[in-house]
């Protein structure tokens, strides 16, 4: 029976003694069946308590208990690991219990669903962001956690991921799960959460209202990199989406031309980012949310199946 998970009087610093508190004298409680949405500033320590809230990291002072089966989606994912994608979920689903056929087919179901199952077979280190995102999440979703954890975890995902991570956070909670989610976009599952707090001054404070009822304003900045070249980490953290734009004046799309979407109030320092990344991106225009967006094309059914049996082979043999 899951429980609610208690955090008392919860303090957190990094360093010796004398260090600066980063949290102090939190009181949280996380209810089954709730999503929670953690805002703040960046630097306030959000991430902080997320680590906390899924067990990777442990309090100063204070305690925290009745945490349940808990799965977590990092900042950032480590990447560069010594497996393909299929293989390291597998291993993953092992380790929260799964057998391995049982690991091998939840691994492909959510490959399937985030449209990534054509890279199982690939390795880790050659994913691109986007995919070794979807394999982070996938780790986290294959053994249906009863806490699921996820700090800007819709970073880098292209629109129909984006879609299928909020459908899956939704799903979790309706079958009793506890869900908390940063993310820097304010209308990310807007109208869902149970509850929002906003992390400052070391403590935690309930937020009134919807993020979604708090307007923001949006712009999108078109940009030009090298053909194939991933943006800058930093333009994709902020931005809210990162799409392919339509086809460009010649056959085809418009190689490595992007739309990315930020709110107004951090176009500044995305603009920034992106004149001084090497190799450099030329920005092509600035202008308004536009609501046309595009839909990265999804896997074809026939190499979805292929990727299936090559995992199933993998774990028979
Ligand atoms: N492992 C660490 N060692 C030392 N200091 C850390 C560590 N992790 C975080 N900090 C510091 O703690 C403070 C809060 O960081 P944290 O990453 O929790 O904030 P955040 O709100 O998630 O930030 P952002 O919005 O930029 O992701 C920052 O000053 C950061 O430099």
């Amino acid at each position: 029976m899951n429980r609610e998970l208690l955090l008392e009087s919860v303090g957190r610093r990094y360093g010796r003694g004398g260090a600066p508190w980063v949290l102090r004298g939190v009181d949280l409680t996380l209810a089954p069946g709730t999503l929670t949405r953690i805002e703040g500033a960046n630097g306030t320590g959000k991430s902080t308590l997320l680590r906390l809230l899924a067990g990777i990291d442990a309090p100063t002072e204070g305690r925290v208990t009745g945490r349940p089966r808990t799965a977590y989606v990092p900042e950032r994912f480590p990447a560069a690991l010594p497996f393909t994608a299929a293989g390291y979920l597998i291993h993953l689903g092992s380790v929260h219990g799964l057998s391995r056929g049982e690991a091998a087919r939840a691994a492909v179901e959510w490959l399937e669903r985030l449209g990534a199952v054509e890279y199982a077979r690939t390795p880790m280190s050659e994913l691109s962001k986007g995919s070794s995102q979807k394999v982070a999440i996938a780790q986290a979703l294959l053994a249906e956690p009863e806490l699921l954890v996820l700090d800007e975890a819709w970073t880098g995902l292209d629109t129909a991921a984006r879609t299928e991570l909020e459908r899956a956070v939704l799903e979790r909670r309706a079958a009793g799960g506890t869900v908390v989610f940063v993310d820097h976009d304010p209308r990310r599952l807007a109208g869902a959460p149970d509850v929002t707090y906003a992390v400052m001054d070391g403590n935690v404070r309930t937020v009134e209202g919807s993020s979604a009822q708090r307007e923001e304003t949006y712009v999108v900045v078109e940009v030009q990199g090298p053909p194939d070249a991933e943006p800058p980490a930093e333009a994709t953290r902020l931005a809210v989406s990162v799409e392919e734009p339509g086809p460009g004046p010649g056959p085809g799309p418009a190689l490595g031309r992007l739309r990315l979407t930020v709110p107004e109030t951090h176009s500044d320092t995305l603009l920034r980012t992106l004149l001084t990344a090497r190799p450099a991106w030329h920005v092509v225009s600035v202008g308004e949310e536009s609501p046309a967006v595009v839909v990265l094309p999804t896997v074809p059914a026939a190499k979805a199946v292929e990727a299936a049996a090559d995992v199933d082979a993998e774990v028979r043999s």
